[in-house]
This record gives C-alpha cells, structure tokens and sequence, in this order.
C-alpha cells in the first residue's frame, strides 16, 4: 500500500472517528440534557399545581377529587400558559404518546384492570405523574397504576412530598420517559443532519488533507530514493529540495549535508589517493633512479637486462650489452676537484642518455662505470654506435668546465646471447673493457 493511501485512510478513519465521537456524544448529551430539562419542569409544574390545589383543600380527601384537580389544573393554565401542563391523570400533555389509543380504559374509566403503560420513545412509556395520598395511596394512577394501590416502593423512593402547614398531605412520583415534541424532534433530526454533514465533511476533508500530505512526504520521499540511488551509481554529490520545516525537511536537510560531508570526504580521499600514488611512482622512479646522473641503477638494469635477454633468446633476436668507464677517473677527481669528478659524471651520463634510442636501456653502474644494453642489435651496430659515442664524449669541450680537463672513455661491448645469462653477457664485455684499458684506452673492444 502507498504512503498517500495509507495517509488518506489513516486521517480518513481519525476524522471519522473523531466527529462521531464529538458528534455522538454531543447528540446523546444534549438528548438527555433536554429531556433532563424538560422532566423537571414537568415536575415542577405538576408538583406546584398539586401543592395548590391541596393547599386549597388540606387533603385529597377533602377536595373533590379528579374531576376537580383537573379544572383546578385548568383554571391555572387560563390564569397563565405554562410551559407544561398535566392532565387530571398526571400524564405529561405536550408531547402526545404514541399508541395512546393502545392504553385503553383509565384507571377508573373500565374494568378497572391496569393496562401495561403505553408505549413512548424506544417503546418506553410516556412521561406521567402519580398522584399518592398521604399514605402511598395511588389517587392519580396517570394510566399505570389502579386508585386505591398502593404506590411501590421503588416509586415511592422518586416520591417527592406534597406539604400543607408543614406536614405531608401526598406524594408525587414521575413515571415513563419523555416523548420529544415535533419542534424537539426537528432540532434532534437537524442535529443529526449536521452530524451527517461534518462526518461527510470530516471525510472529504480527510482524503483531501492526505491526498496533499500523501504527495507532500511521497514528493521528498521520491527525491531522497532518486538521489539514493544515483549515490549508489557513484554521484556522491546530490541535492534533495527542503520544503518547510518539519522532520521530512530535517530529514532532506540532513541527508543534503552527508552527501556534501560525503562528496568532500570522497574527493580529499581520492586527492590523497593520487598524491599516494604519485609519490609512490616517485619513490619507485627514484629507487631505481642514480641520484648524480638520474639515470637508471645498476639494480634497475639488472632486472631489464635479465628480461631483455630472455625476450631475445625465446625470440632469437640480437642483444648487445657494453659496459663504459671513464678513463683516469681518480685523476680528474684528485686534479680537478671531486666536485669537477661529478660534473664529469653528469656531463658523460647525459650524452649517453641523449644518444640512446627509447627501446635502449642505459644505467650508471656504478663509480664512474656506465652500462647499456641494446637490444635488437647486433654487435657491429653496438660496436659502431659505442665508437661513436666514444668520439662524443672524447670531442666534448670539456674545457669549459676546467681548461685542462680532458675525458675519455674505453668501453667493452659483447653480443653474443650463448653466454647465458645478460650478468654473463656483462662478465664478457667487462673483460673485454678491460682488455680496451690494456690496451691504452679511450677505445671500443667487442666479440662476438
Ligand atoms: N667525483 C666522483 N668520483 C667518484 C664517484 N664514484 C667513484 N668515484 C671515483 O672514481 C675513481 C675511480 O678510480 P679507479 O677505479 O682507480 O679508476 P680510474 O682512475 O678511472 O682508472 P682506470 O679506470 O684504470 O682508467 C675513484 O677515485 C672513486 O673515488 C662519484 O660519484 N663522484
């Protein structure tokens, strides 16, 4: 079931709720109220006109009877219209009981048997009063009682006493229930109109206001779910709208500042991510970076060599690896300066850099030894290009760094993949290194 029909019928089955309970309530209130109302004037009425009457006479006894108690009750109304009046019978006159011509001969009118009192609202008998003299003796049966019976006890516990001269000449006692009149009965359906009318109202207003509230709340609800599900699809950043201020408000406000937190979070985590990852390449380049010539390490080299060579022997491709040392190193760094040593370093490093195609892997392998490795070459190319070199760094103006300073180098370059393994290959172009330095260096010695 949807959040807006359960918001309908929820306020559907207060409101209802609440206007029959008002309603009902206010309807058997004000019922009882008037009927309340209406019974004591009655009582009022009759217990007054009895009370004179009496007084007139001292006792029921000495007056003359029903007969005369009615037109005294008459005369009274002629002198002023009361507002109820009673008949010799005590039966309350206003509102005519129903049925009455079911209740058949008055007590004295027929066989002298009582007939069950007639019938008055919900089938209860009509409104009446019971005349008693002063020892319980019914003089006025109102219908449900004989003349001469004895008033029960339960009717003479509501008996109220008639006084003359201070001493209780008879009793009264009601009897039955109030019939509504006509014009009370039109107030009862007018009442019971309007209670129809604020349930209907109660009811258009209900679906109304849940319909609206159902839309309301669905329409931040529908937001927040969209929204939901595109964080899921990885757009940390969304925006619900704030409507009003109540909690479904809060709750769209709330989830608006964990998103920013959110989004923010992600994206200081991701910044921290990359720096992490950069200044982990960094280390990584600087781990098998020299730090004088910023070319590759001897430990760098190593593990290309050893990949190059098994790339060249399972492809049977040529490899050719040379190791260069610069000739009379010591001596530049005791004549000229260690400082004009590293200056040489640098220099001779970045002219075999500069000259290396991208395939080419060069590295300083250590002190003033330099080592490529150049694959898909074969030794007369390596031995060429090493030669060329040579002359490079031989020819370089080397004077401007000190006037006297000359540099060369000697190099062993080795091609032959049969060695074994590229450390091997290395071993053999040392030798023949060595054998370029026997033999008066600033020269290229190879073999196949
Ligand atoms: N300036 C400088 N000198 C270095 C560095 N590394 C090693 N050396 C020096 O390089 C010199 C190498 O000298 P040797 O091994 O005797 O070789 P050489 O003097 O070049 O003699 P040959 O190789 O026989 O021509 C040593 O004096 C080392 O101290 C460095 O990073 N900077």
């Amino acid at each position: 079931m949807s959040l807006r029909t359960k918001f309908m019928l929820a306020l559907l089955l207060t409101g209802l709720a609440a206007v029959a309970m008002v309603g009902g309530l206010a309807y058997t209130g004000m019922t009882r109220k008037v009927d309340m109302i209406r019974r004591e004037q009655a009582m009022e009425h009759f217990y007054s006109t009895a009370t004179a009457y009496l007084q007139k006479y001292g006792s029921w006894q000495a007056s003359p009877g029903k007969e005369g108690f009615d037109e005294f009750m008459q005369s009274r109304e002629r002198a002023g219209p009361p507002q109820l009046s009673d008949s010799a019978q005590g039966e309350e006159r206003r509102p005519p009981p129903p049925r009455d011509d079911d209740r058949g001969p008055q007590r004295g009118e027929g066989d002298g048997e009582r007939r069950p009192p007639p019938p008055g609202r919900r089938g209860e008998p009509p409104y009446r009063f019971i005349l008693a003299d002063q020892d319980f003796k019914v003089v006025l049966g109102g219908g449900v009682y004989h003349h001469g019976e004895a008033l029960p006890e339960a009717a003479r516990k509501d008996a109220r006493p008639v006084t003359v001269d201070g001493r209780a000449v008879a009793y009264v006692s009601p009897e039955g229930v109030i019939t509504p009149s006509k014009q009370e009965l039109q107030y009862l359906d007018a009442m019971r109109d309007a209670l129809w009318f604020g349930v209907s109202g109660a009811a258009v207003l209900a679906l109304a206001l849940g319909l609206l509230l159902g839309r309301s709340l669905g329409h931040t609800l529908g937001h927040l779910t969209s929204a939901v599900r595109a964080m899921h699809g990885g757009s940390l950043l969304q925006r619900v709208p704030v409507e009003g201020k109540d909690e479904v408000a809060e709750l769209a406000a709330a989830f608006n500042d964990m998103s920013e937190k959110l989004a923010r979070t992600h994206n200081e985590l991701q910044e921290s991510h990359q720096t992490i990852l950069l200044q982990a390449e960094q280390m990584r380049e600087l781990s098998v970076r020299d730090a004088l010539t910023k070319l590759h390490n001897r430990r760098h080299f190593d593990e290309q060599a050893t990949s190059l060579f098994s790339h060249a022997v399972r492809h049977k491709r040529p490899l050719s690896v040379v190791i260069g040392d610069i000739d009379y190193f010591k001596k530049i760094n005791d004549q000229f300066s260690h400082a004009t040593g590293d200056v040489v370093l640098r220099q001779v490093g970045e002219i075999l850099r500069s000259h290396m195609r991208l395939s080419d892997l060069v590295a300083r392998y250590g002190g003033e030894e330099f080592v490529i490795a150049f694959p898909e070459t074969e030794l007369p190319q390596a031995a060429a290009l090493c030669d060329k070199l040579r002359g490079i760094i031989e020819s370089f103006p080397w004077h401007q760094v000190h006037p006297e300073l000359k540099v060369t180098m000697s190099m062993g370059v080795y091609a032959d993949l049969a060695a074994g393994t590229a450390e091997a290959m290395l071993q053999k172009a040392d030798a023949l290194l060595y054998r370029a330095k026997e033999a008066g260096r600033n020269q290229v010695c190879f073999a196949a």
